[in-house]
């Protein structure tokens, strides 16, 4: 399976989401990643259900929510009535992982586990047989534009361990500081999509096409 492009809208002129998404759609991108902050699990603030919903009729790709909020279980049902697919929770974000993931699945979603750079992988492999995706962020959240971390190639290979050996055939998904140039070395560890917000976004509209291309492109090379 080719691995997936997910552009992030964190990059995006806020100003007008809906061109965007539209255009990210025509572009080529596989899903549309929505990052969800409430200044208070991470220091930026960005959207809510509203702006899901609002956006739900410029594409019919999956919509892929985010949520770095803290508590997050209040606000499961909201995100999925607004027209969210895959909604991940970070297992920072409270006690409650396993009910979380229990309660997105009951809402007939796909459940996303969201781990931090200094987050053991080893906490996936307790909710295994309720995760649809591993969410693997490779820069600490709330801003998008900041570095890739090396230092989480050798968790996304501990990832591909986990979730072979679980057979749920779950997405391992890299979040944060994702490039053409890095995006071979991510697949090889065993990653299966890749986020992006500035790799896509550099350039402007015109360029979108050929910036999701080139991630493609050079993230299929690990694959040959
Ligand atoms: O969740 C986040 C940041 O917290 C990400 O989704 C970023 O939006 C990715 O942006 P780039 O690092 O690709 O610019
Ligand atoms: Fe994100």
């Amino acid at each position: 399976m080719l691995p997936l492009i997910a552009p992030s809208i964190l990059s995006a002129d806020f100003a007008a989401l809906g061109d965007a998404v539209r255009r990210l759609d025509e572009a080529g991108a596989d899903m549309i990643h929505i990052d969800v902050m409430d200044g208070h699990f991470v220091p930026n603030l960005t959207f809510g259900p509203g702006m899901v919903r609002a956006l739900r009729p410029h594409s019919a790709l999956p919509f892929d929510v985010h949520l770095m909020i803290e508590p997050v279980a209040p606000y499961l049902e909201a995100f999925a009535e607004a027209g969210a697919d895959t909604i991940h929770v970070h297992a920072e974000a409270g006690p409650h992982l396993h009910s979380s993931l229990q309660k997105i699945k009951a809402l007939g979603k796909k459940a996303g586990v969201a781990i931090n750079p200094a987050t053991s992988p080893d906490v996936v492999g307790e909710v295994r047989e309720l995760c649809d995706v591993v969410l693997v962020m490779s820069v600490n959240p709330g801003f998008g534009g900041q570095v890739f971390l090396d230092s989480q190639l050798r968790k996304i290979e501990r990832l591909r361990a986990i979730v072979d050996e679980a057979g749920t055939g779950a997405l391992i998904e890299i979040d944060g500081g994702v490039t053409p140039d890095n995006a071979d070395r991510i697949v090889a560890a065993g990653a299966t999509a890749l986020v992006a917000g500035s790799a896509v976004f550099a350039g402007g509209p015109s360029a979108y096409a050929a910036n999701i291309q080139a991630l493609r492109a050079h993230a299929s090379r690990a694959l040959a």
